[in-house]
Formats: structure tokens, sequence, C-alpha cells
């Protein structure tokens, strides 16, 4: 059943379930016993203090790591352990804290390689073959020429990503994901070290990506502003713990949450 949000979005079904998610690193438990779902259409945000487990959350969800116990369900089904490349494939795509990009190659060709999900030809077929590698290189050509357009970076699209500021860096990084055309995006600190010009464009590319592609995104995000003003709900991590989940309305009010925040001076 979908329901509608106050700006007329649509929120679906449930697209990503994490259920009892234990992940520990020798002593150091990284995540305890985490639960929470991820509906489709919905811009979700995970935050906690410095250490809570956010980052570990997100390389659980995109297959870097891989939880002690707990399961991973995905458009309805459980999920067995897997790659990140699998994970990709399914159709889970994700930016890193630190920008990880090829720095020495153009935008054009750093969000071609996003479409590597997507190729369905191989070298041994392009030796073999031409035609149908070629027809395929015009069709992601196209695919990626429409993200340039999206995300207004023509002037930059033959400029080797090294050479461009942070904030375009970032944006390019969004891009590539978007390449890939996934149901679900994740996007770890997408604003992290932005001005604040920077971090009004990033949300904005943010809102209309949903809008626009319908894509289902869930962020990590320490600016507290931008995470009010973006979400439809929020979870809260502490400790590894899971400490609150609702609107934002709910959260910022949960004495709970009050405390883990300034407990820590934010
Ligand atoms: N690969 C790893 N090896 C060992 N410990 C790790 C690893 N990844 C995370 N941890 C530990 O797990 C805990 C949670 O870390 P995580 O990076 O998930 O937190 P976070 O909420 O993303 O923090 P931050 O906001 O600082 O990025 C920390 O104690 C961290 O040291």
């Amino acid at each position: 059943m979908a329901e509608l949000t106050q700006d007329g979005r649509k929120i679906g079904d449930i697209l990503l379930e994490v259920k009892n998610i234990t992940l520990a690193f020798g002593g150091v438990k990284a995540l305890t016993n985490i639960s929470f779902d991820i509906k489709e259409g919905e811009i979700r945000a995970i935050i906690g203090p410095n250490g809570a487990g956010k980052s570990s959350m997100l390389n659980v969800i995109s297959g870097f790591y891989h939880p002690q116990q707990g399961e991973v369900w995905f458009r309805g089904q459980k999920r067995g352990p897997m790659r990140p490349y699998e994970v990709a494939r399914q159709g889970i795509a994700r930016t890193f804290q630190n920008i990880a990009l090829f720095k020495g190659m153009s935008t054009l060709d750093n969000l071609m390689t996003g479409r590597i999900t997507q190729m369905h030809t191989n070298i041994l077929w392009q030796a073999l073959w031409k035609g149908p590698a070629e027809r395929e290189e015009i069709a992601h050509r196209e695919k990626v020429e429409r993200i340039i357009d999206f995300l207004g970076i023509q002037a930059i699209r033959k400029t080797p990503v090294g050479r461009l500021p942070y904030g375009l860096q970032k944006r390019v990084e969004l891009g590539r994901a978007l390449a890939a055309e996934a149901k679900l995006l994740l996007l770890d600190e997408p604003m992290a070290g932005m001005n604040l010009e920077e971090k009004e464009d990033m949300c904005r590319f943010i809102l209309d990506v949903n809008e626009e592609f319908g894509t289902t995104i869930a962020l990590i995000e320490h600016d507290m502003g931008v995470v009010m003003d973006l979400s439809d709900r929020v979870v809260v991590l502490d400790y590894g713990k899971k400490l609150a989940d609702g609107t934002p309305n709910e959260v910022r009010n949960d004495p709970a949450v009050i405390e883990a925040y300034l407990g820590v001076g934010h």
C-alpha cells in the first residue's frame, strides 16, 4: 500500500529490511541486534555520534561487511552472503565517505564506470563481434549524457576529476552512483566537507533524484539541519545499538537521542 508524504511523494512497500544484525570486529561490537526497514521511494537517514556504527551498517547493506548474525532482505527476498559487485548488480549503488573516484580520469569516463553493472558484452565478445558492443556503448553513453545534463556538469565532462573542487567531485560521485540506475542509493555523508552553497546544491540534487527517478535513498549525515529537511524517517544509532527510529520530529524530541547528542557535545 502506497502512502503519500506531505509534499506529495509516493512511499511504497518495504524495499530493504535488516533484521537483528550483529557485527563485531574482534572484541569491538560495531552493531548489536539492529533492525529497521527502508521503504520504496523513501529518503531514509541513518544518524548517530562518531563511532555509532553508521558506516558499518551501510557496509553490511552493500556487501562489504558480513555480519555474524542477522539477515538482509531486499525486494522481498532474503539475501545470502554476497560480494559488493553482486549487491550492485541487484540494484544497490553507493557513494563513499572519502571520495572514491578515478582521479586521473575525466568526469565522463568516471560516470561510464558506473555503467559497468549494466553492461552485457564482455571483452571477448567485443573482439569477436563489434556491432552489439558498439550499440551497447552508445546506449550507455546516452544514459550518462542524461545524468551529466541532470547534474549540470557539462562544463567539466572532459576534466580529470582530481582537478575539480571538492563539492564538484562529490557531485560526480553521485553521478556515478546514478549511472548504475539503482533501486536503492546509499550515500555515506554526501555533504561532508562542503560549504553552505554546495550543501544546498547537493540537497536539491538528492531531492530531484528521488522525485524524478523514484530512487529510494538511504544516507548517513552529520548535519542535523540537512537530515531534518531531507528525510522521511530517521534511524538513530549509538554505540552500535538502535536508539530511536521515526519521523524527524519524533526523533528530534526523543529524550534518549537528545541525551546521546548532548552527551558527546554535538
Ligand atoms: N574494519 C574495521 N575493523 C575494526 N573495527 C572497525 C572496522 N570498521 C568499523 N570498526 C569499528 O566499529 C565501530 C563503528 O564504526 P563505524 O565507522 O561504523 O561508525 P560511524 O558511526 O560510521 O562513525 P563516524 O561517524 O565516525 O564515521 C567503531 O568502534 C569502529 O572503530
